[in-house]
């Protein structure tokens, strides 16, 4: 372990608690756990020796660390609600000193998010679960009235964190003051054991993300300190004063934090996945092309090029956009510490849609890499079957995707009527201005046309999105119930505006940097962005063919091109998924390590099999040889 300057007396676990004797899918689900936490336990160390004098501060990007347990733990860290939610929410919701208070003992906790109960997740202002001020002692009182108010998923929750944050309703004088966030202790730190008042279990086994263990909690008249509300944003004075926060949703930022994050997080598991299927197809050969040739390459077939290039152009259309993204969080944090709140509406109308499309896009995208592998990508060995289960999970954590795409149809709707008064909008939906007002070209094709084509779609879909509501509304329906009547035309309004900010973000983005680049490199990056943009257009060539002036020669060129780009990027593919730099004890994958040794490989895992430590079973001679021998002749 040379990349970890950490010397080796400073750990209280040997470095060899990293090392599996047996691969993880042999395991039951107990001993899976306590396989991920012995090898977590001293990843945790480690990290928390690296980061002594990392100070935490608030809206801090992500460190790439955690990219190392993907390898060592080849599955999801039971650890990572602590760094991805527990700290930020610490950082980002509580007041400097109750920072200093709560993270004093820095990695001698462990913690996470607890939000989503076992009847709510989505609709947050319907959580149960209580924190009622007793006045007398300074406490808060959280209780769980109901089966539904208990906590159900949060990561770690189970068995690994002996603290969380919860999201409790305030209660302060007989008044609710809706939803606000708590640093709770749930176990005794030397014993582990739940503290009194609470009840605490793990929610059971799930189609991935097995290792996390996510926990339910329920809370009986469990006291905490006053001062344990997180008090940045809203404050509970000691006389029970409530001091209202200058935006409650802002008690939500945690999410928005990690809503962003994703992006890169998923640029990043597609290009796992896409380095695997692009080596294998590379390695493998299988039929001819020309009948009387050798066996080809299977990446030789065009096909094959059409299912995986586009993950590879995806990969950076995420990471490139990721960083738009956050930089734009990070603009939207610092304007909010100033006291302005006027960019929130659209960061979170941003970081919803491209959450959802991005981590969609990379769930079905990682899965057309597993069946681009054939039989082999449905071995566990391949890794392509834990990406999809981890990726998928994303589009339903963090915010489901249906909901967090209505959440951005509200915004494109009252753009919309924005633009329709008159009102300039912000340059990220200027656009619908530019449509109202009919300023809009006829058909170009070139990546740029598409992506102002793109926005047509947007813009018209909106529009008729505009139309249905007030459509229904004149029909006698409420505005809420015309919205709900509308929604499947809402959620191809978000879709849209996402496809196209992707494009578009990614296009002059890369454009912008190619001059500082090689001029090799330069081309290539364009090829991958040009093959976004243009898979894109061939995809909705139904909304381009409504919405825009394109015609059906355009879309022959379109097809055309697209073709030359899959020919034009073909000798470059296995340079451009080794580029992704991702060294093979991270990929963990027998079809995709660098070196190429696919059947070797796939062979020496298959004997690792616990099945194969004997050549007879036990279970033969106990059911079968029965059987067998009855019905002998
Ligand atoms: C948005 C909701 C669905 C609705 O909220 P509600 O209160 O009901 O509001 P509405 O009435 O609908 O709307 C009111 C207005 O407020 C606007 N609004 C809503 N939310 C926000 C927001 N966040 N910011 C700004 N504005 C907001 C809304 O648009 C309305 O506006 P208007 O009236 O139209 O003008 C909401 O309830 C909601 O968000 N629901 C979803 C719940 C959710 O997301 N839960 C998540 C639970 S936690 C979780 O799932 C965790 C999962 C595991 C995470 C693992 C992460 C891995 C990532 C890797 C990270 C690695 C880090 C490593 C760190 C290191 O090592 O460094
Ligand atoms: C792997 C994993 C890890 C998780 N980790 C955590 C964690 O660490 N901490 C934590 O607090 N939570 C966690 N969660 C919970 C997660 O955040 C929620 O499951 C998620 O926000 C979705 O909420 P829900 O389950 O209530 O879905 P629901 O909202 O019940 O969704 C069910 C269906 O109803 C639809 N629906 C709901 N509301 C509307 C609406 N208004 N309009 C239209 N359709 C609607 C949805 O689209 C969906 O089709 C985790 C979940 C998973 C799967």
């Amino acid at each position: 372990m040379k990349c970890y300057p950490v010397p080796r007396e400073n750990l209280v676990l040997s470095i060899d608690n990293l090392k599996d004797d047996i691969p993880e899918e042999y395991l039951s689900h107990k001993e899976c756990y306590e396989n991920v936490i012995r090898k977590g336990s001293v990843l945790y160390d480690i990290f928390s020796e690296l980061s002594k004098d990392r100070k935490h501060k608030a809206h801090q990007a992500p460190s790439n660390a955690y990219r190392i347990s993907d390898g060592i733990m080849q599955n999801v860290n039971p650890f990572l609600l602590h760094f991805a939610l527990f700290v930020p929410a610490i950082t980002n919701q509580a007041t400097p000193e109750q920072q200093a208070e709560f993270l004093k003992h820095g990695f001698g906790i462990i913690g996470t998010y607890a939000q989503t109960e076992l009847g709510h997740g989505t609709f947050l202002r319907g959580l149960e679960t209580t924190a009622t001020l007793d006045l007398e002692t300074d406490e808060f009182v959280l209780n769980s009235p109901t089966l539904t108010s208990y906590k159900w998923w949060p990561g770690g929750l189970g068995h690994t964190a002996n603290h969380c944050v919860v999201m409790a309703q305030l209660y302060v004088k007989g008044k609710c003051h809706g939803p606000h966030l708590f640093f709770v202790q749930i176990r005794d730190i030397e014993t582990h054991e739940p503290l009194p008042g609470l009840k605490l279990g793990e929610i059971g086994a799930k189609m991935g993300f097995n290792t996390a263990d996510n926990g339910f909690l329920g809370f009986h008249n469990f006291r905490i300190p006053r001062n344990n509300m997180l008090m940045k944003n809203s404050q509970v004075l000691k006389d029970g004063t409530y001091v209202e926060s200058k935006n409650e949703k802002l008690t939500y930022g945690s999410m928005v934090f990690v809503r962003v994050y994703l992006l890169s997080d998923m640029a990043y598991m597609l290009a796992r996945a896409a380095t695997i299927s692009v080596r294998y197809s590379a390695v493998r050969h299988q039929s001819h092309i020309k009948p009387d040739e050798p066996e080809v390459q299977i990446l030789d077939f065009v096909i094959q090029q059409h299912k995986l290039f586009i993950s590879i152009a995806t990969s950076h259309a995420f990471k490139i956009c990721g960083l738009w993204l956050w930089q734009t969080y990070s603009k939207v944090m610092e304007d909010i510490g100033k006291g302005s709140m006027d960019r929130l509406p659209e960061l979170h109308a941003l970081s919803c849609c491209l959450k959802t499309t991005s981590t969609r896009d990379a769930g079905w995208l990682i899965e057309q890499c597993r069946l681009a592998c054939g039989g082999h990508g449905y071995l566990m060995s391949s890794n392509l079957p834990s990406l999809y289960t981890t990726a998928t999970a994303a589009i339903t954590y963090e915010g489901e995707s249906t909901v967090l795409l209505l959440q951005t149809a509200r915004y494109l709707i009252k753009s919309w009527k924005r633009a329709m008064e008159g009102e300039s909008l912000p340059a990220t939906v200027s656009f619908l201005s530019e449509y109202f007002n009919k300023r809009y070209n006829k058909w170009e094709n070139t990546p740029k046309g598409i992506v102002d084509g793109l926005k047509l779609v947007v813009a018209g879909v909106t529009k008729m999105c505009a139309e249905s509501i007030q459509k229904h509304v004149s029909r006698g329906q409420q505005y809420e119930e015309a919205w709900n009547s509308s929604s499947v035309q809402l959620i191809k309004a978000s879709e849209a505006y996402s496809r196209a900010l992707l494009c578009e973000v990614f296009w002059f983005e890369v454009d912008k940097v190619s001059s500082t680049l090689s001029n090799n490199l330069a081309v290539v990056l364009k090829q991958l962005a040009e093959l976004y943009i243009t898979y894109w257009a061939l995809e909705k060539r139904g909304d381009l063919l409504v919405y825009t002036t394109i015609s059906k020669d355009d879309l022959d060129k379109l097809q055309e091109r697209y073709e030359e780009l899959l020919a034009l990027i073909r000798p470059n593919a296995v340079g451009l998924v080794d580029s992704f730099d991702i060294r093979d004890e991270i990929l963990c994958s027998t079809l995709g390590a660098y070196d190429g040794r696919v059947y070797e490989r796939m062979m020496e895992h298959a004997l690792k099999s616990p099945l194969n430590a004997e050549t007879v079973n036990q279970s033969f001679h106990k059911y079968m040889k029965p059987v067998i021998l009855k019905h002998k002749i």
